[in-house]
């Protein structure tokens, strides 16, 4: 049957070449690897071999030649960017079991940390490294760093194992204690070296990764026989290149019980507003993924928007006709969002975190404060309510939902088998819905912010019907 509508004659008209799939080559991004400065160590059989209880099926390995794409869509037609520069596409390498290891498990002393804020399912990937190089590679010497980067100079070590870290996963937090700061490069590598580890599992957001960096390095110039492995945790998912991060989908659907809520207290007010603060120090991801799966809520903002209150186009006069139609609205903001619209004095604009990130300010009490004065200002003698949720911790401090607790366990499987095979200087993450490897330097640096152009902000926009806050 013939397709009428103008999308189907755009698709019809659009210049796809003859053969879509010859035009594109493909770029590895190459794994740092042990060998690449030790080239004389000797590589073994997987000891998973000789497992007692599974016995790995033919397929069961990962091929070096196994990949994970980058990008998954692309424009074939003629004249897109893809096609027309030849840029190759991006590859990583597919996570899992190599044939070959480069560690003995009787010389394995590995070590776990957890750095940076809390996230839902830290202690899940804790469980899982610790179970999974005890019973799939017979590990036993593994070790948890408490308190973050400091603990590897400032603490001793605790000796974990499968009976101990037994029910970590219905916790919420890091039983192995997190902060922030303390980074010390000399003091941390000296005293992995002193404690004789020579597998570091380092759990942590983007500042933690760019720490990740630093000691892999330092571990490269001294020629160390010691492998990095990072696992990405970040609530906000401000962290490029995977999918997202363990924990997210739990921290949104925490953030559903703030929002109905919100809903409820406003709903049942004269003029009510219920309005939510969540979590998001640069990106507006949970905001958003919350705001799309309750539909209750009228007003999204997040950093990546510039929004105004006042005049024709801004808030106050959106939500003045909510108000009038509906009796009610609800807004949900995001933490980072609207911070320059905030006063701040000389030494609120220099206040920093033990990490060296900014300190924000309440954007939810100031813009309560904002909604007030207007409503005082222009409907004096009108009822009005405005009620401030801020569930902050509430959404993070909680053990991971199912969905979150699976992708735990592959994740961490999946970086004990990388180190195994000698990989060292990586993180383990989600790609497009696979498994992969990626150097840390590259995850170090990728920022995963809302992208306002594409298709699920323009959903929110039509869930929400906010304005664009683009001034007339
Ligand atoms: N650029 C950096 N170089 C080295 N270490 C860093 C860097 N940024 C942050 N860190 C360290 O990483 C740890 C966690 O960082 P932080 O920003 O608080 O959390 P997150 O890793 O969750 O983003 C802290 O111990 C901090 O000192
Ligand atoms: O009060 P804390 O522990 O510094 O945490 C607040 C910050 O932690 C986060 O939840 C996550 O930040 P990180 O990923 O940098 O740890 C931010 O959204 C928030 O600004
Ligand atoms: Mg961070």
């Amino acid at each position: 049957m013939a397709l009428s509508s103008p999308e189907a004659t755009i698709l019809n008209t659009a210049k796809i070449p003859e053969n879509p799939s010859s035009p594109c080559s493909i770029h590895l991004q190459k794994l740092p690897h042990l060998t690449d400065y030790l080239p004389n160590l000797k590589p073994l059989p997987n000891p998973l071999e000789k497992n007692t209880l599974y016995h790995p099926p033919a397929g069961f390995y990962i091929n070096q030649s196994e990949v994970v794409l980058g990008k998954i869509i692309l424009d074939l037609s003629a004249d897109s960017e893809a096609v027309s520069s030849h840029s190759p596409q991006v590859a990583y390498s597919r996570a899992g079991p190599r044939w070959q290891v480069f560690f003995d498990p009787k010389d394995i002393k590995a070590a776990i940390v957890t750095c940076g804020g809390l996230c839902p399912g830290m202690n899940t990937v804790i469980r899982e490294l610790v179970v999974g190089l005890w019973e799939m590679y017979g590990v036993r010497q593994i070790y948890g760093v408490t308190a973050g980067y400091r603990g590897f100079y400032s603490r001793d070590p605790i000796e974990l194992n499968p009976k101990l870290v037994h029910n970590w996963h219905k916790l919420g937090g890091t039983a192995l204690e997190t902060s922030r700061g303390g980074f010390d490069l000399n003091k941390i590598v000296d005293a992995i070296e002193h404690h004789g580890f020579n597998q570091v599992y380092i759990i942590g957001g983007d500042g933690t990764m760019r720490g990740a960096v630093n000691i892999f390095n330092e571990i490269q110039r001294r020629k160390l026989n010691i492998a990095v492995a990072g696992i990405p945790k970040t609530v906000d998912n401000d962290i490029g290149i995977i999918d997202r991060s363990f924990g997210f989908q739990t921290a949104v659907e925490m953030a559903q019980q703030a929002i109905n809520a919100a809903h409820v207290e406003a709903e049942s007010a004269v003029n009510g507003i219920g309005l939510v603060k969540l979590m998001g120090r640069s990106t507006g991801h949970i905001a958003l993924h919350a705001t799309l799966s309750s539909r209750d809520v009228d007003c999204c903002l997040i950093p990546e928007i510039d929004f105004y209150l006042e005049g024709e186009g801004g808030l106050f006069e959106f939500l003045e006709k909510q108000l009038k139609e509906n009796g009610h609205a609800v807004l949900v903001v995001a933490e980072g969002a609207g911070q320059d619209m905030i006063p701040r004095t000389e030494a609120q604009k220099e206040e920093r975190d033990e990490s060296g990130n900014l300190v924000f300010l309440d954007f939810g009490a100031w813009l309560k404060s904002e909604l007030k004065n207007w409503w005082a200002r222009d409907h004096a003698n009108e009822l009005f309510t405005v009620k401030y949720i801020d569930p902050t911790y509430m959404i993070r401090a909680v053990p991971a939902n199912a969905t979150d607790n699976l992708y735990c366990t592959l994740v961490a499987y999946s970086a004990i088998h990388g180190v195994m095979a000698g990989y060292t200087g990586f993180v383990s993450g989600l790609i497009n819905g696979n498994y992969a490897y990626i150097p840390v330097e590259e995850v170090a640096h990728a920022r995963n912010e809302v992208n306002t152009k594409d298709h699920k902000w323009a959903w929110v926009r039509s869930v929400t019907n906010q304005p664009d806050f683009v001034k007339p």
